[in-house]
């Protein structure tokens, strides 16, 4: 008689009154040709994981891992019949995380997860968390998740995060699987905390190198919170200080950063300093910036570059942003087809509109 649970994130988020954005399902006692003869539709490559016909939600059969070699491919596992709801959960992450709950509401949680939902502690289930270096990551995005909470990593498994680091298993992983963490980390409310955690275990120069986490860059990382959703502006505040255009690439390229996170946290780290002193411009360096940024093809990179540089302010209001929002309407107020009609041609024009937009910021004061 097979046993259906929902286990994992679900179960922690209804118990900390956290919406719940997908739900995860174990079947114990059952096996795959039940389940495929029941209309599920198996997805799993390594592991039985099936999707359900209707609410096409995944069902995992209970099993056990066993690593068997380096890095992240190379398990054993084992989902036959007799594997217990226990068996599965103890391999899992943390205790939060494996507390199950089945059909009827009742709640099975042999490894103490509601003990610490209630300690606001995040702690491995047993040495098998070892097995996989990405939860390294994981903790550090649940710390920045649930900050706000109050919850905090257990003393014995930021100490068993630093073994995992020191011996070498961190680097592992694929820059694709620290990224997909690292962006889920840059959405949460403290994203400062992701890389907090991951420098006090050592794994943050293994996979950022070069990044300096400052006082500057973890005050303005939690700012920028406050001021946009768009984790691509976080992601170019958190990156603002780099030392030099090159550095910053060579790290881009090294985390596999995708395009549009690379781009901004460039001009970002090359422009936030002029938006900083935008007052103290002449308005041919103003009209200078905007070509650099390429206001006039992409306006929304003025407002991401106003965020991100307000960001580290550290008084407000934050006056530039107004500032610099007139000066690209005065500029953008200038008219090519004026131009044009004036009986400018060829290269002259684009000569005559700087001018003259030049001209037009010197007028709006
Ligand atoms: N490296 C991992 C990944 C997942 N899990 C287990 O699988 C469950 C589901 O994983 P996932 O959906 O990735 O995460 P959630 O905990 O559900 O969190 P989220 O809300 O971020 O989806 C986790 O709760 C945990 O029990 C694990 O032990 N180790």
């Amino acid at each position: 008689m097979s046993k259906i649970y929902l286990v994992g994130g679900s179960v922690r988020d209804r118990l900390l009154h956290l919406p719940i954005i997908d739900r995860d399902w174990v079947v114990v006692g059952a096996t795959p040709d039940e389940l495929l003869a029941l209309g599920f539709q198996q997805v799993g490559k390594d592991f039985p994981v099936f999707l359900h016909p209707t609410t096409k939600e995944e069902y995992a059969l209970a099993r056990t891992e066993r690593k068997s070699g380096q890095g992240y491919r190379g398990f054993i596992c084992d989902f036959s019949q007799d594997i217990t709801l226990e068996q599965d959960l103890i391999r899992r992450d943390l205790t939060i995380n494996a507390i199950a709950m089945d059909e009827d509401g009742n709640i099975v949680d042999p490894y103490h997860g509601i003990e610490d939902l209630k300690l606001k502690l995040l702690r491995h289930v047993s040495p098998a968390f070892r097995e996989d270096p990405l939860r390294v990551l994981r903790v550090a995005r649940f710390a920045a998740r649930y900050h706000h909470l109050g919850f905090t990593i257990a003393s014995e498994t930021k100490k068993l995060m630093k073994e995992m680091v020191s011996a070498g298993e961190i680097n592992t992983l694929t820059a694709e699987r620290v990224w997909k963490e690292t962006e889920k980390a840059l959405a949460s409310a403290d994203p400062q905390v992701y890389f907090q955690v991951l420098e006090q275990c050592g794994a943050l120069s293994l996979l950022f190198p070069s990044l300096l986490l400052s006082n500057t860059i973890i005050d303005a990382l939690k700012k920028s919170t406050l001021l946009t959703d768009d984790v691509t502006i976080r992601f170019a505040v958190l990156c603002g200080e780099f030392p030099s255009k090159a550095e910053l690439e060579k790290l881009c390229l090294r985390i596999k950063a995708p395009n549009e996170y690379s781009k901004l946290a460039i001009m970002v780290q090359q422009y936030h300093h002029d938006v900083e002193k935008v007052t103290q411009l002449t308005a041919a360096q103003l009209i200078g910036l905007f070509n650099r940024i390429d206001v006039w093809r992409n306006p929304c990179h003025l407002e991401q570059l106003i965020i991100a540089s307000h960001s580290y302010a550290k008084t407000e209001p934050f006056l530039q942003a107004r500032y610099l929002e007139k000066a690209y309407k005065l500029a953008l107020g200038v008219n090519v087809q004026n131009i044009i009609a004036d009986g400018y041609s060829g290269k002259l024009i684009h000569e005559e509109l700087q001018k003259r937009r030049i001209e037009a910021l010197l007028n709006g004061n």
